[in-house]
């Protein structure tokens, strides 16, 4: 991207830690920790200082292994747990100089609702089950104080559409569906007030891998269609090869590489990256 863009979302020494730390872990420079824990109390330091930013329109993929951060990151990001301590700035919102963490508990609602949709790994946190997938969409249209049940409904329908969900389906609940069809309406839910910014988090972990491909797709369609930023959190370095513009790669709570998805796959520098790519060849 270029320095003269504007980023979409910056994020500044993003830290969370569960466990409040002791005289031997609380200092950043000597702290002696095993990976991400403190031997000595238990801390876990799930992110340690995280820093990029996201521009408009691309795709930035975090790979790295299980209980290396990533969840943690996205859930911060997307306030579903307060970060400890970092910065978190959005273009759209205050012209991008205010600190999103500080924000009032409503007004982190109206940046959730209004400037950010989550895909879930597991459809049942970002879902109801029980309720017809048109209401679960319309749910989150509610939440940002759309009220008109005829819009609701129309948009509901065009969205169901674009995620390729059979609109007669519209009334059945997501726990009468396939898991390819739940992360779908999740897509879609994710879509409904036009977000400029998209987190997935492992949307296609546990899918077979026919209904992943078809996922991927869709995903992939979509970011094309609507030019929509995305970050995009897996394990699986191929799903990243797939989408990612850039990638950052987080071990430890820690970025340890980051840059073009091409030139990480192509010349990776770091040792954990290099077993990485090395074991998708
Ligand atoms: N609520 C919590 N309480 C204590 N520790 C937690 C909590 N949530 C996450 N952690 C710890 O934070 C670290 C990072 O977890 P996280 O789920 O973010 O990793 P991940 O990279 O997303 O892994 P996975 O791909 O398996 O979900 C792990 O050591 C995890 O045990």
């Amino acid at each position: 991207m270029s320095e003269f863009t504007t980023p979409i979302l910056t994020i500044k020494k993003l830290n969370k830690q569960f466990g409040s730390g002791c005289e031997q872990c609380r200092s950043k420079v000597d702290r002696k920790l095993n990976r991400n824990y403190c031997p000595n109390c238990g801390t876990i330091y799930s992110c340690r200082d995280i820093t990029f930013d996201l521009y408009p329109g691309e795709v930035l993929g975090i790979v790295g292994e299980s209980g290396s951060g990533k969840s943690t990151l996205m859930r911060s990001i997307y306030f579903d747990q307060p970060a400890t301590s970092g910065e978190a700035y959005l273009q759209f919102y205050k012209e991008g100089k205010s600190n999103l963490f500080e924000e009032s508990s409503q007004q982190k609602k109206y940046i959730r609702h209004h400037l950010m949709g989550k895909v879930y790994q597991n459809p049942v946190q970002g879902l109801r089950m029980g309720f017809t997938s048109i209401a679960n969409i319309a749910e989150k249209m509610i939440a940002a104080e759309n009220r008109n049940v005829e819009s609701m409904e129309s948009r509901g329908r065009e969205l169901l559409n674009q995620v390729r969900i059979p609109v007669h389906r519209m009334m059945e609940a997501p726990k009468n569906f396939s898991g390819g069809m739940q992360q779908r309406v999740q897509i879609a839910k994710a879509l409904s007030n036009n977000p400029p910014i998209l987190l997935l988090d492992e949307v296609t972990t546990g899918l077979d891998l026919s209904v992943q491909a078809n996922v991927l797709d869709l995903i992939k369609q979509l970011q094309r269609e609507l030019n929509i930023s995305m970050l995009l959190v897996s394990h699986d370095l191929g799903v990243i090869r797939m989408l990612a513009d850039r990638t950052m790669v987080m071990l430890d709570g820690v970025i340890v590489e980051q840059g073009l998805t091409d030139q990480i796959l192509e010349d990776p520098q770091h040792a954990y990256t290099q077993q990485l790519v090395h074991s998708l060849l």
